[in-house]
């Protein structure tokens, strides 16, 4: 790994018992929630974009701090479904939830509890567990905002704790941390020390693929695009060569994909290219290849691959 934790989270060293859990991230689209695993497994193992509702499949981080591994469930963001898809997201978000032993609800404090932030708070006010209250971006907003904030959200939910944080400069995130390190239960470590997520390498090059997919064309693509690893080799030189394809709909999203004599394409995969190779400290040779597949919003088969239950 490249990326070093911000949360100065160590190795454990041996002594006491161990401990270790399961934390359900949920929150609306864009609240922060893939920054804030970021931030504290302290390596990218989740999408970040600025378009909504990139994250489709739930993703687990690990985080190690003191003698506690906390695995992370990032849950694709509640919003009102309107298509099958949206659907899937919203009953696997709740599916990762009831998973958690802990839930962390993150609240946009820029964005407030209109809307769908409210509707998740209304629902949760019913379902038990130990609920943490986490209000992001306090980078964003004045002290004032903030309190009235806070003091609004405890009317309509009740919360075991609260924090204040900001996922991307990373502060408040060492408390959390530490509190997420305690509160969880004793019990043996369900990963091996070293390992940050337990998404197979060609999901995870397929996610990465995705995300410059998206940084690069979000305004011109729909969202109805997906992204697969379709063969993995390990060379005797100690490179790999990857092979992915990116499906889209209809041929003219295709077009926008490969860009004017290939240039959208290219500088995707240059960018896909050197991520992957960064995460597995290993030359990538990576080869996109584009192909219309109508209809794979309504495939089960597409929803299997990407974690998520078919709706019916
Ligand atoms: N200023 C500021 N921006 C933040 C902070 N945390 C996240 N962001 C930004 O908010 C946007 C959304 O963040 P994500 O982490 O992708 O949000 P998400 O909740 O995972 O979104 P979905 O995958 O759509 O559910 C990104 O542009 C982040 O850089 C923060 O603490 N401060």
């Amino acid at each position: 790994m490249t990326d070093t934790p911000h949360t100065d989270a160590k190795p454990a060293e041996p002594q006491g018992p161990t401990r270790s859990g399961f934390v359900a991230l949920i929150g609306a689209p864009n609240a922060g929630k893939s920054t804030l695993m970021n931030q504290l497994v302290g390596a990218k193992v989740s999408i970040v974009s600025h378009k909504v509702q990139t994250t489709r499949a739930i993703v687990r981080g690990i985080a190690i701090y003191d003698r506690t591994q906390i695995v992370f469930i990032d849950t694709p963001g509640i919003f009102t479904p309107k298509r099958r898809l949206d659907r899937a997201m919203v009953s696997t978000a709740w599916g990762g939830a009831k998973d958690g032993d802990l839930v962390l609800v993150l609240i946009d404090a820029e964005r407030g509890i209109k809307g769908e932030a409210e509707a998740l708070l209304d629902s949760l006010a019913e379902r038990d567990g130990h609920k943490i209250l986490v209000i992001n971006k306090i980078d964003q907003v004045k002290r004032e905002t903030l309190l009235a904030l806070t003091a609004a959200i405890h009317e309509k939910a009740k919360f075991d704790e609260t924090f204040m944080i900001s996922a991307l400069n990373g502060s408040g995130c060492k408390d959390l941390m530490a509190y997420l390190a305690k509160t969880l239960p004793e019990g043996p470590w369900y990963y091996p020390e070293d390992q940050i997520s337990d998404l197979p390498m060609r999901q995870l090059a397929a996610e990465i693929t995705r995300e410059k997919l998206f940084l690069r064309l979000h305004q011109e693509l729909p969202y109805a695009s997906h992204v697969e690893t379709e063969s993995w080799e390990e060379k005797k030189d100690g490179s790999v060569r990857i092979e992915q394809v990116i499906y889209v709909e209809r041929d003219s999203q295709k077009k926008i994909v490969l860009g004017h004599k290939g240039e959208a394409i290219k500088a995707i995969g240059q960018a896909s290219r050197k991520e992957i190779a960064e995460i597995l400290e290993q030359k990538v040779h990576l080869f996109l290849f584009v192909k219309v597949r109508e209809n794979w919003g309504n495939d089960p088969e597409r929803y299997r691959e990407m974690g998520l239950e078919f709706p019916h």
